[in-house]
């Protein structure tokens, strides 16, 4: 087996993974994909091969003390599959990346003590990110890792856009609109420009709609605008974030009602949006099989926010002429992308309702201004083909 690379794609709850080889081609070469998570007192690794067949699925009890566990099992696993000694490196989504890192980096002290001190700005994801850096650290001291930073595609967003309308000493701090999601959207605008260099010279609206959503205004393969700032609370109504909020409602739960800081954090991070409206949960699939009102109205509000903000991406871009979907939600949820099309219609949008079902590549009708695409994203490969180059010294 050739030299492969790991990339490790952290949530708050689960761990997304590929294997890919190191081979020299653009494009590293998939060999495995799967997820790690921990629930009930159990961990279970579940891995696919390229063509979908199954690979492994192992169950083992919750206990590890130093919660190492997952990183453990998805170790042990991956060098069952390609041979010991065969892993060159991990790579891994770190969501923030603060002002100063945006080119995928080996990770060293001085590095890892330098993303620890973000994590204020991202507390729902930057220790979800860093565990898994912190466990290889310590069972393989020499094994290299590599950090690849969500917030890298938007690095050089620039006022306007950047700006938040607060004291100017606040901006000289490094307060200022960072922007998430950044290697989906790197995935997409590769994608895009080989599709056609003429489909990534449109002003573009990418939607990634997952567990966290954001918009991104796109042009010539960057990023013009996104939702998502300082934090990934901000922008689109998520599955338990509430997105865009009146910054007065914050206050007046602290000072009225008394809120902590802290109660405040769980409020806005974990039980807001999707859950906090519906009551019941924050997975689009549940609320879409749901009867309950506040189910529908839940999904509705979600569809509503994400065409309020991609109208305000289309402000930035000065119109729209294409509209991308990706994540859980934008790939597979035809009803989501049905109902954002037609609130979308005044900007020249219009999904053709066939292959919208079908969940073709291309979902516009004959007659809309506007090309709309199903863009399945891969964060993982963005991860590896980094992780690749950063240790290949290219
Ligand atoms: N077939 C489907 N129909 C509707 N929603 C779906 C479907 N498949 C996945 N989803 C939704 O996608 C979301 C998860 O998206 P994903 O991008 O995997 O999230 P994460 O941010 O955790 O990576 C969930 O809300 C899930 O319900
Ligand atoms: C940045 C962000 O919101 O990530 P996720 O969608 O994985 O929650
Ligand atoms: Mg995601």
């Amino acid at each position: 087996m050739t030299d492969a690379v790991l990339a490790i794609n952290a949530g708050s709850s689960s761990l997304k993974f590929a294997l890919f080889a190191m081979s020299g081609a653009d494009e590293p070469g998939l060999l495995a994909r799967g997820k790690a998570e921990e629930r009930d007192g159990a961990r279970r690794l579940v891995a696919h091969a390229p063509d979908g067949g199954m690979l492994a699925d192992r169950h083992a009890a919750s206990g590890e003390p130093d919660g190492h566990g997952l990183v453990s099992d998805l170790l042990a696993w991956s060098e069952e599959h390609i041979g010991a000694g065969a892993l060159a490196g991990v790579g891994h989504r770190v969501v923030h990346g603060g002002g100063l890192h945006v080119e995928p980096a080996r990770i060293d002290d001085a590095l890892f003590a330098a993303l620890e001190a973000l994590t204020p700005l991202a507390p729902l994801h930057q220790p979800g990110s860093l565990a898994p850096i912190r466990a290889l650290r310590a069972m393989r001291p020499q094994l290299p890792q590599v950090a690849c930073f969500d917030t890298a595609f938007h690095h050089d967003l620039a006022p306007p856009v950047s700006r938040l309308a607060l004291p100017r000493r606040y901006e000289v701090q490094g307060l200022r609109r960072f922007g998430f999601h950044g290697l989906s959207y790197e995935y997409v605008a590769r994608r895009l420009a080989g599709l056609s260099p003429s489909l990534a010279d449109r002003r573009t609206v990418v939607a990634h709609l997952g567990s966290g959503a954001s918009l991104c205004a796109m042009r010539h393969g960057r990023s013009a605008d996104t939702t998502m700032g300082f934090s990934a609370l901000d922008g689109l109504v998520m599955a338990t974030r509430c997105g865009a909020i009146d910054p007065g409602v914050l206050l007046y739960l602290q000072q009225a009602q008394g809120l902590s800081v802290a109660a405040l954090e769980h409020l806005l991070y974990k039980e807001s949006g999707l859950l906090g409206v519906s009551g019941l949960s924050g997975d689009m699939q549940a609320l879409l099989k749901s009867d309950a009102p506040e189910a529908a109205e839940a999904v509705d509000l979600f569809c509503f926010s994400i065409a309020r903000h991609t109208a305000a991406m289309a402000n930035t871009l000065g119109g729209l002429e294409c509209l991308v979907f990706t994540g859980g939600i934008g790939e597979h949820a035809a009803e989501i992308r049905a109902r954002v099309g037609e609130r979308l219609g005044w900007l020249g949008v219009a999904i053709d309702a066939a292959a919208n079902a079908a969940a073709a590549p291309d979902i516009g009708a004959a007659d809309s201004a506007v090309r709309v695409l199903i863009i399945p994203t891969d964060e993982e490969a963005v991860i590896a083909g980094h992780t690749r180059d950063v240790l290949l010294g290219r």
